[in-house]
């Protein structure tokens, strides 16, 4: 008989925390040999919970067995993998086949989970059966110090503090009493969570259900009473809000609800086996682990920051400071790095040498059509090494300096390909926009050619892990698994993508067929990028997700891209791969030069790097400044940026933070003050705009006054540190005084920031 352990948990809608309706019940087997299985198939834990993980309806009644068996095991290689490895798991007799179908071990402990989750059945049985035939996996000594150190809290002894979350809208109890115990929940939560943001980013549901019930049980002592205390608030919060604020809040709020369901149903919780409890210590330890590198991370990077005499405060007030990523995730804003200390302007750029360049063609075609081909028996595995040994070449230029050149990554037939696809959807790039102003919330987005002359339009889909809570989509996800297609609706619409009565998409096959050969390079960028790359250079090892494909176009004219670093917000953005897509043909004339200050620039200079067809060029989004020189022609690229999973998330975090307030009225704001400097700072080709101010007529002055004075207040503290007033009322008294001279003062103070 298989060991099994598992945990019967609720599940509330993930984008509703105080919701106090189920969404569904939760059962997580626990297979320990599994876990350690897949763990050495290179899979996160959080992909090993929702492996095992089965979600059912929350009406108890209608419980039907089995609905879904995730097995999110993508490609082909790990398939092949997870089968051969599954035989001799199977042989060890200890697990449960968690094959798709009907599998009758799983169906049987699920019977026994649901029958007693509903209270028909004892657990006990279970529980000794789980104690006598675990195996418990191993516990790193610094998780199991950190587990006696929790467990030997004890309950404070005074009243337990009231967590019981509000009651519903339609509920009957309005007592003093329930309102005073809303308020205690409510001054709990602040307290012990910091702000009030939501999602937890980090683990599955699954696994946080198994945190929850750990919690619970080492906070109280007393499996029948499965009340919250202080004393668990305090492990909690001892254990999760230095680093993980929205890890504690929503561990709290779910425990919280998690007590509260089952007092209401009646049904007395498990003892936890010992198994969920060591399970629970990996998960901690896993997340613990996670933290303390990008501590030390950020520090690093703040000392670094302070040596270079380079405070934080610098972005402000520079052109380009601190973008929000809600507003500003199509345009993926830069920073303008005014105080580039890292570079000596005078230095000369020399072209890219060949010692920097990684080849992408091997003897059975380009690299990314070897990562997507099958290969069978020696030739297999010959073709692994090739792509292993690119990969391994790759990081070690990525790591000596911070920049990376795959030549003929794509087939120059393959590129053709990509062009036909990408000029189709011609018609509907629109230009760039960049965030220009003081701060994430003192700013516009707006289109400024000089500084970025690109014209562009977001793919979505495609993901490798599409069900990643930390991407933060540029537009609405193809419903179909694995397809791209543009990300704005009307575009969508245009290219054919219909929406039926329900509101769900459906691509079409023509639809898909559209962009096969994007979806396909995607997906070969995602292979090399996720299971090669990121196993061989610390830097990359959490990237866990990516940003949808912006596709990019340089109108030629001398369109540009001002030297900028990608990320120096903490946005999360962590790896930028570029996959150029010009036809054959080229020429040094044509310009358009990706321009990288790498490692070695302060000594000699920053590299050219043509933008050739096929090619690929990547760098760390966080570190390296770079730029597109004039373009004279026509010039294509697609970009993607790979996002470590934990400054990703904590940026998410923080953005929702930021913008819980009210959003509409500041997306009404920044829409007014766009629109405000665009037609009278910038010009709008309508007034004498010459780029000085010297031939303003009187009329476009007071025509600009009274812009101004009609601006909301909210409009005009953007536009005012836009401007860099010193307040809103001197922005005004400016606006309404203006002579040509403060115009002109105005606009060359705009031109500094570049604008
Ligand atoms: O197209 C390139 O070479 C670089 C573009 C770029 O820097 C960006 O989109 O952030
Ligand atoms: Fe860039």
């Amino acid at each position: 008989m298989a060991a099994r352990q598992y945990t019967v948990g609720i599940v509330y809608p993930e984008d509703d925390p105080t919701s106090t309706v189920p969404h569904s019940v939760e059962i997580l087997i626990d297979v320990p040999d599994f876990v350690n299985s897949m763990r050495e198939l290179d899979m996160e834990l959080d992909d090993i919970g929702s492996l095992i993980t089965l979600t059912l309806a929350a009406d108890p009644s209608k419980f039907t067995l089995p609905i879904r068996l995730p097995l999110r095991i993508d490609s082909d290689s790990m398939t092949a993998k997870f089968k051969k490895k599954k035989k001799s798991i199977m042989a060890s007799g200890r697990v449960l086949t968690v094959e798709q179908g009907q599998p009758r071990q799983l169906m049987e402990a699920v019977t026994v989970a649901r029958e007693e989750f509903l209270g028909i059945r004892k657990p006990v049985e279970e529980v000794k059966e789980v104690k006598e035939e675990a195996v418990v996996p191993p516990v790193a000594p610094a998780a199991k110090d950190l587990y006696n150190k929790y467990k030997s809290i004890k309950p404070s002894g005074s009243e337990p503090l009231s967590t019981r979350p509000p009651p519903p809208a339609t509920a009957t109890a309005t007592t003093t009493n329930a309102t005073s115990e809303l308020e205690e929940y409510n001054n709990f939560e602040k307290t012990v969570c910091g702000h009030p943001t939501n999602k937890l980013q980090l683990v599955s549901p699954t696994a946080l259900i198994s945190i929850v019930q750990t919690c619970l049980d080492l906070a109280s002592h007393n499996p029948k009473d499965h009340k919250p205390t202080t004393n668990m608030a305090s492990i909690m919060s001892s254990f999760f809000s230095q680093a993980q604020s929205e890890l504690c809040r929503q561990l709290l709020v779910q425990a919280v609800k998690y007590v509260q369901q089952t007092n209401v149903s009646g049904a007395t919780s498990a003892v936890l086996p010992e198994a969920v409890k060591a399970k629970f210590i990996k998960l901690a330890e896993f997340q613990m682990r996670k933290i303390e590198v990008i501590l030390e991370e950020k520090l690093e990077r703040q000392q670094a920051l302070v040596e270079q005499g380079k405070a934080r405060e610098t972005e402000v007030g520079a052109f380009g400071g601190k973008h929000s990523e809600k507003r500003s995730t199509h345009a993926h804003a830069p920073v303008f790095d005014k105080n580039d200390e890292n570079v000596d302007p005078k230095l000369p750029s020399q072209f890219v040498s060949d010692d920097l360049l990684v080849s992408g063609k091997t003897s059975k075609g380009s690299l990314s059509a070897v990562l997507l081909k099958s290969f069978k028996g020696s030739e297999k595995r010959r073709m692994k090494q090739v792509v292993v040994g690119r990969a391994e070449q790759t990081a070690e230029k990525l790591k000596a300096n911070d920049y990376a050149i795959l030549d003929g990554f794509v087939s120059p037939a393959k590129v053709v390909e990509l062009r036909s696809e990408i000029d189709n959807l011609q018609p509907h790039f629109t230009p760039s926009e960049i965030w220009v102003g003081k701060g994430a919330d003192v700013g516009a987005q707006i289109s400024v050619p000089d500084v970025r002359g690109d014209k562009v339009l977001w793919m979505c889909g495609g993901h490798a892990k599409v069900d990643s809570t930390l991407f933060d989509s540029a537009g609405v996800q193809p419903k179909a698994r694995g397809a791209i297609e543009p990300c704005e609706m009307e575009v969508k619409m245009k290219v054919g993508s219909k929406i039926d009565k329900g509101g769900v998409r459906k691509i079409s096959a023509s639809v898909m067929g559209k962009f096969a050969a994007l979806k396909n390079v995607l997906e070969s960028i995602d292979k090399f990028v996720f299971e090669e790359l990121a196993k061989k250079d610390e830097r990359l090892a959490r990237i866990t997700s990516r940003s949808d494909a912006m596709l990019a176009v340089y109108p030629g004219s001398g369109s540009r891209f001002q030297k900028h670093v990608d990320n120096t917000a903490n946005d999360g953005r962590r790896l930028t791969v570029l996959l150029y897509l010009n036809l054959e043909g080229w020429t040094e004339e044509n310009g358009g030069f990706l321009r990288v200050w790498g490692k070695d620039s302060k000594v000699n200079g920053p590299r050219d790097v043509m933008p050739l067809g096929g090619r690929i060029a990547m760098f760390y989004s966080d570190k390296v400044p770079h730029e597109v020189t004039a373009a004279q022609e026509s010039r294509y690229a697609m970009t993607v940026w790979y996002y470590d999973g934990l400054e990703r998330s904590e940026a998410v975090a923080s953005a929702n933070h930021v913008e819980t307030g009210d959003e509409k009225g500041d997306m009404e704001a920044q829409a007014e003050a766009s629109a405000f400097i665009k037609q009278t700072l910038v010009g709008d080709g309508q007034g004498s705009f010459d780029g000085t101010g010297e031939n303003a007529s009187a009329e476009e002055l007071r025509r600009i006054g009274d812009l101004a004075g009609k601006l909301s207040e909210k409009a005009i503290k953007i536009v005012a540190g836009i401007c860099g007033a010193p307040s809103e009322e001197y922005f005004l008294e400016a606006a309404r005084q203006l002579t040509p001279d403060s115009l002109k003062e105005l606009r060359v103070g705009l031109a500094k920031m570049g604008v």
